[in-house]
């Protein structure tokens, strides 16, 4: 690799801490090495030496997202904050090309008794923007930000996701060329971590990422490829899947312990030997999922684009049976509707929508173009116009999902996206039993059956 295409370098990267089992040793260590210096000789050491990080290695490309995944205390942040330059290895080096901007320590950065408006000069400043660039950029953090009038209060009265949304903010203005992100600290709600994914998607199109998370699936999702820290040594580097898996063995491995050791598989071993089989069972489902939903409509404060052309007027989503309006439960019959009206005429106007999770990551949704290829509808200037979409809503895990709409004139091949809402409802899900994946469906049947004895 040239030296032209590498953004970030650390080589044999080490930073060790010195605990002090008391108070007092910390006392004693500093009168100690002043004797040392003024005589000249070696008293005794009070103090236990801990390598946070140990003898790490290794290149990114300009462009390259990696991601850094490890236990609590495996390094991570200590890596990180080397790279960022706010703390000093105690060995190894580290060269980085280009602007680097990070989002690791909780108001790190921030002075809490200036305001958030001087804070973000401040910052912007540190990060290398000049005041002019600043100031005609500052409505764009604000926006970005949108703490409202908070902006003019000292930090010391933000909450922390306010703090979150206005360093986020900086860093997503600074015209950076590597982006450090904790994505412990990049949640925030729904609608503001969209946001902040929709920035880093965007970012990674030309500039470099390093991302921290405890989550494989969120590392796999964003990096193509990632470093496991253990103990502060680079247990593995490869593509994100690769590290995913093994980290998620290794971590395993650790819950069932010894007697169970699991051993890798390269290729598949097992021969497929089930018989077909017709089952009938009248006994109910046994797998019991619980997944209630709490929708919220949010189409004042979505956030999107539009032309003019059309635009989105509401979207709804609601039972096909009775029950509590706005809550619902996975596995039943809901409808949404996406209600549009046309500014022109539209020959072709499709109408669709789209469930993403916090990461911004698509789970379903579905448009009206298979319907209208068949009979085909074309609408007048001021028409008001309705994409109805019926479907068993899916059981989700818990946490907040985005509702997308959007209206378009077109087809499949070439369309012109009239208006799209990023975050026409949210949805809370907070009782979900589900486990696995992203999506969870109604098993009709989870048994287990002797087959021969
Ligand atoms: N100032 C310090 N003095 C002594 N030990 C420290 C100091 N800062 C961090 N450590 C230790 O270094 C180790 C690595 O910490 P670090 O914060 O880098 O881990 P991490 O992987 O980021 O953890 P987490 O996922 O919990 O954020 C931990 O054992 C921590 O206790």
């Amino acid at each position: 690799m040239s030296s032209d295409e590498i953004a970030i370098k650390v080589s044999n990267l080490s930073k060790c801490y010195q605990i002090y089992d008391r108070p007092q040793d910390r006392l004693k260590q500093s009168i100690y090495t002043r004797v040392k210096r003024f005589m000249g000789r070696a008293p005794g050491q009070y103090f236990r030496e801990f390598w946070a990080v140990k003898g790490v290695s290794f290149e990114i490309r300009k462009g390259e997202s990696v991601g850094i995944i490890g236990r609590n205390g495996s390094g991570k942040s200590t890596l990180l904050q080397m790279i960022c330059g706010t703390l000093n290895p105690t060995a190894g080096v580290i060269q980085t090309k280009g602007r680097i901007a990070a989002l690791l320590e909780l108001g790190s950065g921030f002075n809490p008794e200036f305001t958030g408006r001087e804070n973000v000069f401040m910052n912007a400043a540190l990060l290398g923007l000049n005041k002019e660039k600043t100031e005609s950029r500052f409505e764009d953090i604000a926006a970005f930000a949108d703490i409202g009038d908070f902006i003019e209060q000292p930090v010391k009265t933000y909450s922390s996701g306010m703090m979150v949304r206005l360093a986020f903010s900086v860093i997503a203005h600074v015209d950076a060329d590597i982006l450090v992100i904790d994505e412990a600290l990049a949640v925030g709600d729904a609608i503001f971590t969209q946001k902040c994914m929709r920035f880093i998607r965007e970012f990674q199109r030309k500039g470099t990422l390093l991302f921290v998370s405890h989550d494989s699936g969120a590392i796999q999702n964003l990096c193509h490829n990632a470093i496991w820290l253990a103990q502060g040594k680079s247990r593995m580097m490869g593509s994100s899947k690769d590290v995913s898996e093994a980290y998620l063995q290794y971590g395993l491995q650790e819950i069932y312990g010894e007697e169970a050791k699991l051993v890798s598989i390269e290729e598949g071993r097992a021969v497929n030997c089930i018989e077909e089989e017709t089952f009938q069972s009248d006994a109910p489902p046994t797998v019991d999922y619980e997944s209630m939903a709490m929708v919220n409509d949010n189409l004042a404060q979505a956030k999107g684009w539009k032309t003019g052309g059309a635009n989105i007027i509401s979207v709804k989503l609601q039972r096909l049976t009775p029950g509590v309006e706005g809550v619902f439960e996975g596995g039943e019959m809901v409808r949404m509707t996406v209600r549009a009206q046309a500014h022109e005429p539209l020959k072709n106007p499709i109408l669709g929508f789209l469930i993403r999770d916090r990461l911004g990551q698509d789970l379903f949704g579905e448009n009206t173009l298979a319907f209208t290829e068949l009979n085909p509808i074309s609408v007048k200037a001021g028409v008001t116009f309705d994409g109805l979409f019926e479907f068993r809503l899916p059981m989700l895990p818990n946490g907040q999902y985005a509702v997308m709409a959007s209206v378009a004139d077109g087809n499949y091949q070439v369309n012109i996206q009239h208006h799209w809402l990023h975050d026409a409802l949210i949805i809370n899900i907070s009782s979900s039993k589900i486990r696995y994946g992203l999506v969870g469906i109604l098993f009709e049947r989870a048994e287990l059956k002797v087959v021969h004895e």
